[in-house]
């Protein structure tokens, strides 16, 4: 036994590896979205401080060319000069003012004087002409800071100019990547690009669209986050980029800590699954040996009177033992079915049960016993051979066998099975009623003697379910094909006194007992029986104690 067990155990560890690593690959997905969320808020919050800064400068450098051409002259005296180097007292990016001559030269500036010789204008980078005001840009202009040196951005309004300081502007970059600009209905023109990067930027760049709402997400083309914004307001455009890898690298301890807790999350889950994959694999490898090696037990749980509480039956349900397990009919069906074991299982729990209930019941008159079925074993030949010979051995006829069969649309000749077996005195149920595709026609050509009602019907009652309000519906059902009424799944003492005053004959149900071996449901049944007498004995005339007595031969 135990090499056998070793050898199922062996064949789950696949399933139960490949489950593990399938988690440990889902949890590094997640972990990539959470890294990847995580740059996209990074990259947006820094697009925002440099969106915030760009305004300012570009506020500042309007306001103050504004300013210069209304209310100074473009005049290189001393005293003129004077009053501009006032006006950079109150700027915070302009380095620096310009004054042009009438044949658009830069004759002089705030911090050099007035030039020996005066400058011709070079063809500016970009033009823009925005609210009638037109503004010249150059980029990279060299000047002198007393004996330093530094790059401008240097914007030209009329007859003056402004240099920013485009070191700084660069530096400001900081984790961005391109600072660009649109004018009017063109792309937009990488202006300052970050030392780290490429001619893929600018290629990617001015592959963008003209268009004015921020961009973000994951190209695929190049593996690399983007993110664009258009500052608002001004004609710059900002733009980063972060290959896939860059990103985890920056992100290393976050992406480390994610990768060890989805290892460690999928060593779980296989530890996990591995103990409840080794013990399906062993039943169902095991199923066939259970079957043949007397492995089948079986449970009795009554069927009770609602009107007169008595047990007037029981439904035999099975387990299989498997050494000190139980293994449950959820479990042991599916591998029972999958191996073709149907019959073998049914008439196992046939044979078991008469030969537990004729052993073990006193003499009743007419106790009912159900029996369920698989679809594939209503054949009326072989069932009432099989239980006519198991039935003599017992030497009982005081049992009455009912066969419960699942509603589902059978052909003719399974209809014309279960013709045969009423006609030769055995009573047929039809379990689960309301689960299936529930169909008038279909029952009345069963004609069952009695309907099941499911127990998801009788759970949901004190809610007052759509469901259970379909309870009157099967009983009408029921009434109109002349058939009893079963519920199953009684729980509670309102469900069974509801279900009573609605015409619902029988009842089965935690309430009244769970399933049990035949030693403790025959003492049980002793002790219901004995109460039953007592109520008799001290209430002759109640119809409750006389019924008790006559048992019910009907079902
Ligand atoms: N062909 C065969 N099918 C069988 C056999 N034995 C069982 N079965 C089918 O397996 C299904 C599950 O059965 P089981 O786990 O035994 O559950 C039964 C009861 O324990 C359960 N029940 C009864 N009362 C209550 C209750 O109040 N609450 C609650 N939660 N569960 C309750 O219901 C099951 C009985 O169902 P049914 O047969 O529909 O009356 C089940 O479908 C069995 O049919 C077998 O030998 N052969």
């Amino acid at each position: 036994m135990n090499r056998f067990r070793k050898h199922i155990g062996t064949l789950a560890t696949p399933y139960g590896i490949a489950i593990g690593m399938a988690s440990f690959w889902i949890c590094i997905g997640a972990s990539l979205l959470f890294i990847a969320v995580n740059e996209q808020n990074s990259m947006a919050k820094v697009h925002e401080q440099m969106a915030t800064l760009i305004r300012s400068i570009s506020v500042e450098n309007e306001a103050t060319l504004g300013r210069l051409n209304q209310q100074y002259r473009p005049d290189c005296v001393d005293s003129n000069l004077v009053h501009l180097r006032t006006v950079l007292f109150s700027t915070r990016f302009i380095r620096d003012i310009g004054i042009y001559d009438d044949q658009n030269r830069l004759i002089c500036s705030t911090t050099e004087g007035r030039f020996l010789t005066p400058f011709d204008t070079p063809t500016p980078s970009l033009r823009e002409i925005r609210n009638g005001v037109d503004q010249s840009i150059w980029f990279d202009i060299p000047i002198l800071l007393g004996s330093g040196q530094y790059h401008a951005m240097v914007v030209r309004q009329g007859r003056f100019n402004v240099a920013i300081n485009q070191d700084a502007i660069s530096s400001l970059l900081g984790g961005m990547d391109i600072l660009g600009l649109q004018l009017a209905d063109s792309l937009p023109t990488p202006v300052f690009i970050s030392s780290r990067t490429n001619l893929p930027w600018q290629r990617y760049f001015n592959e963008q669209s003209a268009s004015s709402h921020p961009t973000e997400g994951y190209d695929w083309r190049q593996r690399a986050f983007v993110r664009t914004d258009y500052v608002k307001g001004t004609p710059w455009v900002l733009q980063s980029y972060r290959t896939l890898t860059e990103v985890i690298v920056a992100q290393a301890p976050l992406a480390s800590f994610l990768v060890s807790l989805s290892a460690l999350l999928g060593l779980l889950i296989t530890a996990l699954v591995m103990p409840t994959l080794k013990k399906q694999k062993e039943v169902s490898a095991r199923v066939h040996l259970l079957l043949r090696e007397g492995g089948i037990l079986c449970l009795y749980q009554p069927i009770i009177d609602l009107s007169t509480r008595h047990w007037v039956g029981c439904e035999v349900l099975m387990r299989l033992r498997d050494g000190a397990d139980l293994v449950p009919p959820d479990q042991a069906i599916p591998a029972i079915l999958e191996q073709k074991l149907a019959w073998q299982l049914d008439a196992g729990v046939i044979e078991k049960g008469l030969k537990e209930l004729a052993g073990a019941m006193p003499p009743t008159s007419g106790f009912k016993i159900a029996f369920n079925l698989f679809p594939e074993n209503i054949s009326f030949n072989r069932i009432n051979d099989f239980v006519q010979s198991h039935l003599a051995a017992t030497w009982r006829d005081d049992f009455q066998i009912d066969f419960e069969v699942i509603e589902q649309s059978y052909d003719e000749s399974v209809i014309r099975e279960i013709a045969r077996l009423k006609q030769s005195g055995y009573r047929v149920s039809v379990d689960d009623f309301g689960t299936g595709y529930s169909n008038l026609g279909r029952v009345k050509r069963l004609a069952p003697d009695l309907l099941k009602i499911d127990r998801s019907f009788i759970f949901e009652m004190e809610d007052d379910s759509l469901r259970s309000s379909l309870i009157p519906e099967i009983i009408g059902i029921a009434r109109a094909i002349g058939s009893q009424v079963v519920a199953e799944g009684i729980e509670n003492a309102q469900q069974a006194e509801q279900l009573r005053k609605m015409g619902v004959e029988y009842g089965q149900g935690y309430y009244f007992a769970r399933p049990m071996p035949i030693q403790d449901f025959v003492g049980e049944y002793a002790a219901q029986a004995d109460k039953l007498r007592l109520s008799f004995r001290m209430n002759a005339s109640a119809p409750v104690a006389i019924r008790s007595w006559s048992l019910d031969r009907s079902m």
